[in-house]
């Protein structure tokens, strides 16, 4: 399928706490836009992965070097004229900003639900390095989106398919 999307390339980061299903929702997307879907945990250097199968958090200085590899991928994909979706935690503003200097048009949707349905899918989910004890301190640094970011929020409690219509409507999209 090839998508028709009025105006400039653009790059999609699909952003949300661990479990929230930035890699599903992020592929779905990734497939009816018709463009190529960059798995952003396919990026953390193998110390940050060892640091997070161990239960402890990543900090500032871990993720630096992951989203500049990330906007990097971004840079590539503008260059070849290519649209390309991300999944990416995209915790802090600090973070996104990162992300949206390897591109001239970065918009973020943002997978976002409660605690327990987040606990829930951790819990559920087999053969990830993610630690569901690692769920509060993604709580705790998650910023939302500001009034003044690029981008949308939908429901990790629907089903994929209507998570992506939304995503294809409130980002003005069409595939
Ligand atoms: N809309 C949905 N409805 C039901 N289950 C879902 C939905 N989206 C994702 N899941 C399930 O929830 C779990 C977490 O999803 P996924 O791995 O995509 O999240 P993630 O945000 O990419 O996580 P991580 O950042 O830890 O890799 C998986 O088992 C997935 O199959
Ligand atoms: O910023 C972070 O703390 C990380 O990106 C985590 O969110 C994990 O990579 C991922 O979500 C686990 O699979």
């Amino acid at each position: 399928m090839v998508a028709a999307v009025s105006g400039a390339v653009q790059h999609i980061v699909v952003m949300g706490v661990s479990g929230s299903g930035k890699s599903t929702t992020g592929g779905a997307l990734a497939a009816r836009l018709g463009w190529p879907f960059i798995e952003g945990d396919g990026f953390h250097p193998e110390a940050n992965v060892a640091k997070m199968r161990a239960g402890v958090p990543l900090d500032d200085d871990d993720r630096a070097p992951w989203l500049r590899a990330l906007a990097q991928a971004f840079a590539r994909n503008q260059a070849a004229g290519q649209g390309s979706v991300m999944g990416c935690s995209a915790l802090k503003r600090a973070y996104r900003d990162i992300l949206r200097g390897g591109a001239p048009r970065v918009r973020f949707l943002h997978v976002h639900g409660s605690r327990a349905l987040l606990e829930e899918r951790l819990q559920s989910r087999e053969g990830h390095f993610f630690p569901a004890k690692l769920l509060d301190s993604q709580l705790a640094t998650l910023e939302m989106l500001g009034p003044d970011e690029d981008g949308a929020v939908v429901d990790m409690a629907l089903s994929v398919e209507d998570q992506v219509d939304q995503a294809l409507r409130l980002l003005g999209l069409r595939a």
